[in-house]
């Protein structure tokens, strides 16, 4: 059974050169700054069960996919189909810095529809699951991104979605914590829960993940199971690493062209249709 479905997924995002274009933009639309695009038609689709890791290099589209499929961001064209509720876990995800820990946890629940009992009997396990019984009661601001991180994680496996999209969440807590999410991890895996999970370390991936999807300048460059794709990619790593700044822009000029190609393919099939 298909669990997610991404079809030609397109995110356009406008950049300006300086305030002035971008406050312009908005009085005039579409005259001002140029269109960049995150995402340049993307698809992909995961059964029910699978745990997709989403790869690339810095800039790839990873966290704007993500948030897509979260319903975060809205795609600029495209969609996305999705079966069951999906919770995203990210650094920085959805906590309000004025509200406590505490609050944090009960406005996040309420808004999924939790009854007020029901979050009365979860809230200790939360407030456990993230070490942080001394700071709950203290605003989420004043938090480390480690320590936000642990609350977003307890929250949203405590919540029990059926997807879960965790976007580098494990990188900034210390080991300890990364261990036990990732035994977390492994344990709704284990009940064939779908993931996706987005990480730099290709050590979690190659321990973690079914599939892989491999992401170049908002385009999918591959994907498919780990044992397949992921050497692929972490060759392409150790030689991007080692390229001169000169092979570097190279590369990344050749990239935007393929974007380019695509996207103009993209145009003339849309108009073909009409
Ligand atoms: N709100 C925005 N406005 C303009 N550009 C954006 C916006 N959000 C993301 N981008 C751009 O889209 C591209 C993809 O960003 P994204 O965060 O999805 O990449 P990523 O693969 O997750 O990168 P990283 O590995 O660094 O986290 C980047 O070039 C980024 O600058």
């Amino acid at each position: 059974m298909k669990a997610i479905e991404v079809k030609n997924v397109i995110k356009k995002y406008k950049l300006y050169e300086n305030q002035k274009e971008r406050l312009l933009d908005l009085l005039l639309p579409k005259n001002y700054g140029d269109d960049f695009f995150a995402l340049a038609d993307v698809s992909f689709t995961a059964d029910k069960g699978d745990v997709v890791g989403f790869v690339g290099i810095n800039g790839s589209g990873k966290s704007t996919l993500s948030n897509i499929i979260a319903g975060i961001v809205p795609p600029t064209t495209g969609e996305v189909k999705l079966n069951g509720e999906a919770a995203l876990i990210a650094v920085a995800s959805g906590l309000k810095g004025e509200l406590s820990g505490r609050d944090n946890i009960e406005l996040k629940m309420l808004m999924l529809g939790f009854r007020r009992e029901e979050i009365k009997e979860l809230e200790p396990e939360i407030i456990e699951f993230a070490e942080l019984e001394k700071f709950i009661d203290q605003p989420v601001k004043s938090y480390s991104s480690g320590m936000k991180s642990r609350l977003g994680f307890a929250i949203s496996v405590t919540i029990n979605p059926d997807i879960l999209i965790i976007d580098e969440a494990l990188s900034v807590g210390d080991k300890a914590f990364a261990e036990k999410s990732l035994a977390k991890m492994k344990e709704f895996k284990a009940a064939g829960k779908t993931m996706i999970f987005v990480s730099h370390s290709i050590g979690q991936m190659k321990r973690f993940c079914d599939k892989i999807l491999w992401l170049e300048y908002g385009m999918v460059k591959d994907y498919g199971p780990v044992d397949e794709v992921l050497p692929k990619y972490e060759e392409f790593v150790n030689s991007f690493r080692k390229m001169s700044k000169k092979e570097k822009d190279a590369y990344r000029q050749k990239a935007a062209e393929r974007q380019n190609e695509r996207l103009a393919a993209k145009r003339r099939t849309l108009r073909r249709k009409r």
